[in-house]
C-alpha cells in the first residue's frame, strides 16, 4: 500500500498549473495537497481535502514547488577566497581562474570530491532545492571528467559534460578542442544527458562552440551554452540556432539576442530557455542579466544558482529569487516560476517521463499538480512574497522530495 500525506491549512499555494486557475500571477488560498507515494494525488480547497495516512497542518503558511536549480558546478575541490577578495578590491573576473579549481580538483581523491559534493547537495536541500543539475568541467582530462560525471551521477538529477569549460593550462587549444569533441566526448557520453560549452573570450570562440554543439548533437545529447557572460558575443545565437535547451548567464544581450530567445518558442519545437544567474552577476560585479526585458519579449526565463567556487559560491535559490525581484525587476510570481517550473523546462523535466542519471523515469517537476512529482517547499511565512520582503532570512520550514520528507 502506498503511503499518503495530506498537507492542509495552506495559507497560500503556488501551483503553476493553469488547470487549477493558478498559473504565473495567481495563488490559491486556504488550500490542501494530497501526496500518494512519490506523486501529487489531489490539490484543492482545504475544507474539501480527503483524509490520508498522515496529516501535516501548514498552519496558514505558504507552499510552493521545490526549487529546480538547473545550473551548478559542484564537483570540485579547493577554495577561491583569495580571488574573491581581489575581485572585491577591484580586479575583474576572468575565465582563467577556472584553472585554479582544475588543479585542486585533479589532486583530490574520489572520496574528497564526493564528500564535498554531498555536503553541498545537503546545503541546497536545506534551502528548499529538490532538483539539481550539476556539471563536470574542473577535470579537463578524459579520466578526470569521467570520474566527475560518475560522482555527480550518484547525487544529482542531471549531469552535464562541460569539458569545453576552458582550455586547460599547458594544452594546445586546437588539440584540446579535438579531444573534447572526439575521444573525451565518446567516453563520457553514456554518463551525461547534456553537453555545455563556455562561449566567451578566454574560453571558446564561436567557431569552437559550434563544433562542440555539433559533436554533442551527433551523440544524441542535449546542449547548453554558457553565453554572453562577460561581454557581447555569439553564444546566444549559436544556442538558439542549435536548439540548445538553455543558454545561461545572458548578461550582455542586444535586441537581436532577445528576439532570438523569444522567437525560439514560437514554432512547433520547444525553444531555448534564458537562464539568469543573479548570485553570479553580483559576485563577479557584472551587470544583472536583463530578465525583465526577456520576459517582456516573451522569452522563457529560468533562475539558477550557478553554485561554484569561482563566481557564485552559494546554492541559495531564495537569495537568487530575492535578487531577481529586488534588483532585476521581476514580480515575486515571475521569479518563483523561473526558479521552479522555469528550471524544469530548462532541464527537459517539465513533462512526465524524464530520466535521471541512474536510468529511473520520473513524473514532471516544478509544478504542484495531480500526477506531478511531490517536490514541495513549505515556507515559514504566509506568502512567497516574504522571499523578497524578508531577504536573507531562513524561510524554509519543510521540504518533501518525491513524496519523502528531506528537511
Ligand atoms: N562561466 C563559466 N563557468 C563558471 C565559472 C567557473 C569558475 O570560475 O570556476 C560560471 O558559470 O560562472
Ligand atoms: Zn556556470
Amino acid at each position: 500500500m502506498t503511503a499518503s500525506i495530506v498537507i492542509d491549512n495552506i495559507g497560500e499555494l503556488t501551483t503553476h498549473d493553469p488547470e487549477l486557475g493558478a498559473g504565473i500571477g495567481s495563488r490559491m488560498r486556504d488550500a490542501a495537497v494530497v501526496v500518494e507515494g512519490e506523486r501529487i494525488a489531489w490539490v484543492g480547497a482545504s475544507a474539501a481535502a480527503p483524509a490520508a495516512d498522515t496529516r501535516v497542518d501548514a498552519a496558514g503558511r505558504a507552499l510552493l514547488p521545490g526549487w529546480v536549480d538547473s545550473h551548478t558546478h559542484l564537483v570540485f575541490a579547493g577554495d577561491r577566497t583569495a580571488e574573491f577578495e581581489a575581485r572585491m578590491a577591484g580586479e575583474a573576473y576572468a575565465a582563467g581562474g577556472i584553472n585554479v579549481t582544475v588543479e585542486a580538483t585533479r589532486a583530490a581523491s574520489d572520496a574528497e570530491l564526493e564528500a564535498n559534493l554531498t555536503r553541498l547537495v545537503a546545503e541546497a536541500r536545506r534551502g528548499g532545492t529538490t532538483t539539481l543539475e550539476t556539471k563536470t568541467g574542473y577535470g579537463l582530462t578524459t579520466p578526470d571528467e569521467v570520474r566527475a560525471a560518475h560522482i555527480a551521477g550518484r547525487h544529482a538529477d542531471a549531469v552535464t559534460f562541460l569539458g569545453a569549460h576552458v582550455v586547460p593550462a599547458g594544452s594546445d587549444p586546437d588539440a584540446y578542442l579535438d579531444l573534447v569533441t572526439g575521444p573525451m566526448l565518446d567516453e563520457i557520453a553514456p554518463f551525461v544527458s547534456a553537453v555545455d560549452v563556455f562561449c566567451e573570450e578566454g574560453a571558446f570562440d564561436g567557431e569552437a562552440t559550434a563544433r562542440v554543439l555539433a559533436a554533442a548533437r551527433a551523440h544524441g545529447l542535449s546542449t547548453r551554452v554558457h553565453g554572453n557572460q562577460l561581454g557581447h558575443g555569439p553564444g546566444v545565437q549559436l544556442a538558439v540556432e542549435s536548439g540548445a535547451l538553455s543558454v545561461d548567464h545572458v548578461g550582455f544581450l542586444d535586441d537581436a539576442d532577445i528576439a532570438a530567445l523569444a522567437g525560439s518558442w514560437r514554432g512547433e519545437a520547444r525553444g531555448t530557455v534564458a537562464t539568469v544567474l543573479p548570485a553570479c552577476d553580483l559576485s563577479t560585479r557584472m551587470p544583472l542579466a536583463p530578465a525583465r526585458q526577456l520576459l517582456g519579449a516573451g522569452a522563457v526565463v529560468a533562475i539558477a544558482s550557478n553554485a561554484n567556487p569561482g563566481t557564485s559560491y552559494t546554492s541559495s535559490m531564495a537569495f537568487c529569487v530575492a535578487t531577481a525581484v529586488l534588483q532585476m525587476g521581476l514580480s515575486v510570481e515571475e521569479a518563483v516560476h523561473a526558479a521552479t517550473r522555469g528550471g524544469a523546462i530548462a532541464l527537459g523535466m517539465a513533462e512526465d517521463g524524464w530520466y535521471d542519471p541512474r536510468g529511473v523515469a520520473h513524473p514532471r517537476i516544478g509544478v504542484i499538480s495531480p500526477g506531478a512529482r511531490a517536490d514541495l517547499h513549505l515556507l515559514d511565512a504566509p506568502s512567497v512574497t516574504h522571499l523578497a520582503y524578508r531577504p536573507g532570512m531562513p524561510l524554509t520550514a519543510a521540504v518533501w522530495r518525491a513524496g519523502g520528507r528531506v528537511v
